[in-house]
């Protein structure tokens, strides 16, 4: 049995990856993930022009069935993670990055374009853009005008992270203006937008920023990812692969994601309640599924999710 995948051209000797944000933002959690056995590739934690120091504490809250953050985009500023995958040697990295504006993410791409990297790059279409609008990647509109212009100039390695969507004219929508740009893949979902969780104790919300109103990710919102998995690997077009992220606790989450069409699938909140031992789990967890299917390769399975 292999659980061998592929990002971009290169072959990975497993399909597993963490979710950007998790265990991604300093030097020493990069080096950790390098090190990790059972993880393919790894994301770095969204990279802004300027180095961020994020929301106040507490910004992220562990819950029963998963958890709730609105970090604020804390990161060490473009330069260190551009210098950190350049130098990347032991595992492939794709760098992820963001911006609380289009302008700055087209500033941004356009340095990253200037520069020696020439590995994977994932734009976070989570991002903000004009007050009063709905996030970029919930503007299709706003989202077709910033892609047109990332690639009027941009020749490099580029995929994007998308919410969830919840309404299938808006996987129609998304996945229209996707198809008409070279995208390498589409990382779906981000966590589950503006969540709310009240500790009945306190009667208090649990996280400072936005009055307690957050992203949440873990088990509870794996049908969600699922769907936009299966619903984005539908619509797009096959040279665009699909990365799932999205309430992966077991093994048999994993194979149900690649089973929607997930060539690779990243784990987040589950790494921060277990460790990075989770990756060595679900490595067994999964390989024992596919033994007992008689599959030996994620290939045989990947994408044949059948209806009724
Ligand atoms: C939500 C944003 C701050 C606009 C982007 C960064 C981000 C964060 C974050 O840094 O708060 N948390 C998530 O679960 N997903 C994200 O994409």
């Amino acid at each position: 049995i292999n659980l061998q995948a592929t990002l971009l051209d290169q072959t990975i000797d497993s399909p597993f990856l963490n979710a950007s944000g998790v265990h991604c933002q300093t030097q020493e959690e990069l080096d950790d993930l390098a090190q990790t056995k059972n993880l393919g590739a790894l994301v770095t934690k969204s990279a802004t022009l300027q180095v961020r120091e994020g929301n106040p504490n507490p910004r992220y809250y562990d819950l029963p069935a998963g958890s709730i953050n609105s970090m604020g985009l804390p990161n060490l500023g473009y330069e260190f993670y551009l210098d950190y995958v350049t130098k990347a040697d032991k595992k492939p990295t794709i760098l992820s990055v963001a911006a609380l504006s289009a302008a700055d993410a087209i500033t941004l791409l356009k340095k990253i374009q200037a520069s020696d990297y020439e590995g994977p790059t994932e734009l976070n279409l989570s991002c903000p853009n004009i007050v009063g609008e709905p996030q970029l990647a919930y503007d299709f509109e706003n989202t077709d005008k910033v892609l047109a212009e990332v690639f009027s100039f941009y020749t490099k390695p580029l995929g994007v992270k998308l919410p969830p969507y919840f309404d299938l004219v808006h996987f129609d929508k998304i996945s229209a203006v996707l198809n008409k740009y070279p995208l390498t893949h589409v990382n779906t979902i981000n966590s589950v937008g503006n969540g709310l969780w009240v500790d009945i104790e306190t009667e208090q919300v649990v996280t400072k920023a936005k009055g307690g109103f957050g992203g949440v990710g873990g088990a509870m919102v794996l049908p969600t990812a699922l769907a936009n998995v299966r619903a984005l690997r539908q619509r797009l077009n096959p040279s665009i692969k699909i990365m799932g992220t999205g309430g992966v606790t077991t093994g048999a989450d994993a194979f149900a994601h690649i089973l929607c069409g997930a060539e690779l699938v990243s784990v987040g909140t589950q790494v921060i309640k277990e460790g990075l031992g989770a990756y060595d789990r679900l490595t067994a967890e999964l390989k024992e599924i596919m033994a007992a299917k008689g599959y030996t390769s994620l290939s045989d399975f990947r994408g044949k999710l059948k209806e009724l």
